[in-house]
């Protein structure tokens, strides 16, 4: 099965249409204050108008409360929502309230974390394993940090799930061959600093996807 692949934290519409044009299955649109990504409701709606039919829009989310929720699902037009640092009964709950597709981030240092992913069963549609940012880290996600592939190796998916933490287009080949990702998401890999996304390693990225 070919890996397609998430573009997050996209902020331009330059960026935004580099993702598109070079085959993202996925946009991710990061609201969360203090990420160097976030974004207003308004730049939100702005860049969901330009992303045609096939491509999905995926809000990112840490914890979530309802008035963010209500403020950005629409705005933004997004069909899915990615939860950081957010319990399975609270991811259960954003999913009955918004009818979203519900992606359940949870974050791997050692192998027993890969325990959480089960405990979304019945609440997420997908788990998103992501590498564990540090203690005391401003961002739960987003920073570059990557996880150990071999943790996933002989493990019983629950759920639907893709790969994230630390890719860039120099090691997601690898990562792909290593865990069988199907789907693969990237962010400040593909940025020249935090929160500026570059159009020639969107394209790098994508193009090493397609040659896995
Ligand atoms: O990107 C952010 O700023 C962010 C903020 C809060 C939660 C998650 C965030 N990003 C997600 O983190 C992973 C991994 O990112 P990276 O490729 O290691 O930089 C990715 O899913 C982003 O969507």
């Amino acid at each position: 099965m070919p890996t397609t692949a998430k573009i997050c934290g996209l902020s331009t519409p330059t960026t935004l249409d580099a993702a598109i044009s070079g085959g993202a299955s996925h946009v991710g649109f990061v609201f969360f204050a203090p990420s160097p990504r976030n974004l207003s409701r308004d730049l939100a709606a702005q860049l969901a108008a330009r992303v045609p039919a096939h491509v999905r829009r995926v809000g990112v989310l840490v914890d979530p409360d309802d008035a963010l929720i209500e403020s950005v699902v629409d705005a933004g037009q997004l069909d899915a929502l990615q939860l950081h640092n957010t319990s399975p009964a609270r991811a259960a709950a954003i999913r009955a309230k918004t009818g979203r597709e519900i992606w359940a981030a949870v974050a791997i240092r050692t192998r027993m974390d890969l325990a959480a992913a089960a405990s979304f069963m019945g609440a997420a549609d997908r788990i998103l394993y992501d590498a564990k940012t540090p203690p005391g880290a401003a961002l739960p996600g987003g920073m570059g940090v990557r996880f150990d592939w071999s943790l996933l190796d002989g493990f019983r998916h629950p759920l639907p799930w893709a790969l994230s933490g630390g890719l860039d287009p120099a090691n997601v080949r690898d990562a792909i061959t290593r865990t069988g990702a199907t789907l693969v998401d990237v962010s400040s890999g593909v940025e020249s600093a935090p929160g500026i996304k570059d159009v020639a390693k969107i394209r790098a990225f994508l193009e090493a996807i397609r040659t896995a």
